[in-house]
């Protein structure tokens, strides 16, 4: 499991070691790090070190300093060093040890942003060390010039150094122009901000350097689950399992006008092991489950006759049948843990319980906060993911799982997940809909057996979340091996997941 931090979580935990005097040795720690993190990225590439050349971008504050000493370290193995003083005052010590190793020192104003940036998209490294955890808003004036012109030009690698600068660290907003980072290196632990979209976009890989402040970490603001966390969380049948006790999944999903969503639903729910599927529905639709996939039982009942341990609502609904919206609304009465989607999100109660998961896309999330009384429309979520699935929650006592290239999780009591496994080839009609059939199936299974979670470092009463993370895991995995680097089509994310499951939850612990 990584587990992220905001950046107020991470100043007080390094704040006794500050108030001890080993501000310095942190500052080399972390300087030291981001120093190898960039050899290693360069040799990756195939550079040599010796004669390549180097340009920090170095803001007054502690970030600079990281980055001036860093780039000193660099210039100790033979790189040709360039640091771009974001003002007039840099880190004292940093700056020093920068001049004494050899750096070339130029400082930033408004009438030559042009020319500083030609120079640094020359460098073949530029570190961006302009603002870290005590930034307050994002980059402004000459250096807010200089990262547009250098992100919108030609350059080489990039290692942020602690964040992206201008990327919020503990929400991941960016308020201005931000310089994309192939490499992240960040100090004492994960920032939350590097999770969560937009700050993830610009992160590129986020590489974690230990400073010495791990055991001071609060609970995480954030966690992301990895495949270690699925092979333990993810349901193994008893030698003596039978359809019933591995779990039954109920489906009020499709409409005439679009019922492949019932069918993909339904095809992502098996192929996430759940026991049985039962569809309650429309005939037509049924008529064409049956036909795709022949192991759901189909009737035309009610939610009170059908027997399950968790329901799917709303995929490939459209409102028009009041019998079906009648099933959504039952479903989620039941008490049962429910899955809601799409079509169900607009009928959903304002007050709902963390069993029930929702998952919208950006678009859904918005107009769900609306009917809520939020001022949001579907730029401001993306613009602040975390923020907007925080508030949804916390308006709405369900778990919200908000689909994105960083799929985000929160739980009513504020616990927070982030998956990014998958591929940008996931982004395909139905997608989505199979994401809802794994998440029921998971539900199925899992959703009363407490101590698997308690084992993991999950408390119990967040463990709807964990089971949206997980399927938001799994969907990202098994679209990444179909894609393969190419493109999805959405039944084929059910197609991978049985090797995909079969491959995590072999992996030891
Ligand atoms: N403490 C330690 O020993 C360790 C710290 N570490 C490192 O320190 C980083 C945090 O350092 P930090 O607290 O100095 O803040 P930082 O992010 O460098 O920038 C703040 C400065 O910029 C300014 N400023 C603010 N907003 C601005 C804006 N929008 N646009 C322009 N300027 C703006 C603000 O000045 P002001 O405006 O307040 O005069 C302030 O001076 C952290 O990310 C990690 O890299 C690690 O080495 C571990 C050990
Ligand atoms: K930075």
């Amino acid at each position: 499991m990584i587990s992220a931090y905001t950046g107020t979580q991470i100043r007080e935990a390094e704040k006794p070691l500050l108030d001890s005097g080993m501000g310095a040795v942190l500052m080399q720690r972390a300087a030291r790090g981001m120093a190898g993190a960039a050899i290693a990225e360069l040799r990756s590439r195939g550079h040599r070190l010796y004669g390549s050349s180097v340009a920090v971008l170095a803001g007054k504050g502690n970030n600079g300093g990281d980055g001036l000493f860093a780039a000193a370290h660099l210039a100790g193995r033979g790189m040709r060093t360039t640091a771009v003083l974001a003002s007039d005052t840099a880190h004292p010590d940093g700056l020093a040890a920068f001049r004494r190793a050899g750096g070339r020192v130029v400082t930033l104003t408004d009438a030559n942003a042009g020319e500083l940036a030609a120079l640094a998209g020359r460098a073949d490294v530029v570190i961006d060390a302009l603002l870290g955890t005590g930034a307050q808003g994002g980059l402004r004036g000459a250096s807010a010039d200089l990262v547009s012109r250098l992100a919108a030009g030609s350059h080489g690698l990039v290692v942020a150094c602690d964040v992206p600068s201008g990327v919020d660290a503990d929400t991941g907003e960016a308020g201005g122009p931000v310089l994309p980072a192939d490499v992240t290196v960040t100090f004492g632990g994960a920032k939350a901000g590097l999770l969560a979209d937009p700050g993830a976009d610009f992160a590129g890989r986020v590489v974690v350097v230990p400073i010495g402040i791990e055991d001071a970490l609060p609970w995480p603001a954030l966690r992301r689950l990895e495949a270690a966390d699925l092979a333990a969380l993810l349901p193994r049948p008893a030698r003596r399992a039978h359809k019933y006790s591995r779990g039954v999944l109920g489906v009020v999903a499709g409409s005439p006008a679009y019922p492949g969503a019932a069918v993909l639903a339904c095809r992502g729910a098996l192929a996430a092991g759940v026991g049985m599927v039962r569809y309650v529905g429309p005939p037509e639709v049924a008529d064409l489950i049956r036909h795709s996939c022949p192991e759901v039982v189909c009737s035309t009942g009610t939610v009170a006759e059908t027997h399950v341990q968790a329901w799917l609502v709303g995929a490939g609904m459209d409102g028009s049948d009041e019998d079906e919206m009648q099933r959504v609304r039952d479903a989620v009465d039941s008490g049962l843990p429910t899955v809601a989607d799409a079509g169900a999100l607009p009928v959903m109660p304002d007050v709902l319980a963390p069993q029930v998961v929702l998952t919208p896309h950006a678009g859904e999330l918005a107009t769900l906060l609306q009917r809520l009384g939020a001022d949001l429309d579907r730029g401001a979520v993306e613009a602040s993911t975390l923020a907007a699935v925080r508030r949804a929650a916390g308006l709405t006592e369900a778990t919200v799982l908000l689909k994105g290239a960083s799929t985000l999780v929160a739980s009513p009591y504020q616990d927070f997940y982030s998956q990014s496994e998958g591929t940008p080839w996931l982004a395909t009609a139905g997608s989505g809909d199979v994401l809802a059939g794994i998440i029921g199936a998971l539900l199925a299974q899992v959703g009363p057996d407490v101590g698997r979670f308690r084992e993991r470092g999950i408390d119990p009463d967040e463990r709807w979340a964990a089971i949206a993370a997980m399927g938001a895991s799994l969907h990202g995995h098994a679209g990444a091996a179909a894609a393969a680097g190419g493109p999805l089509t959405a039944g084929r994310i059910s197609d991978a997941l049985p090797e995909v499951w079969g491959k995590v939850s072999t992996l030891s612990n």
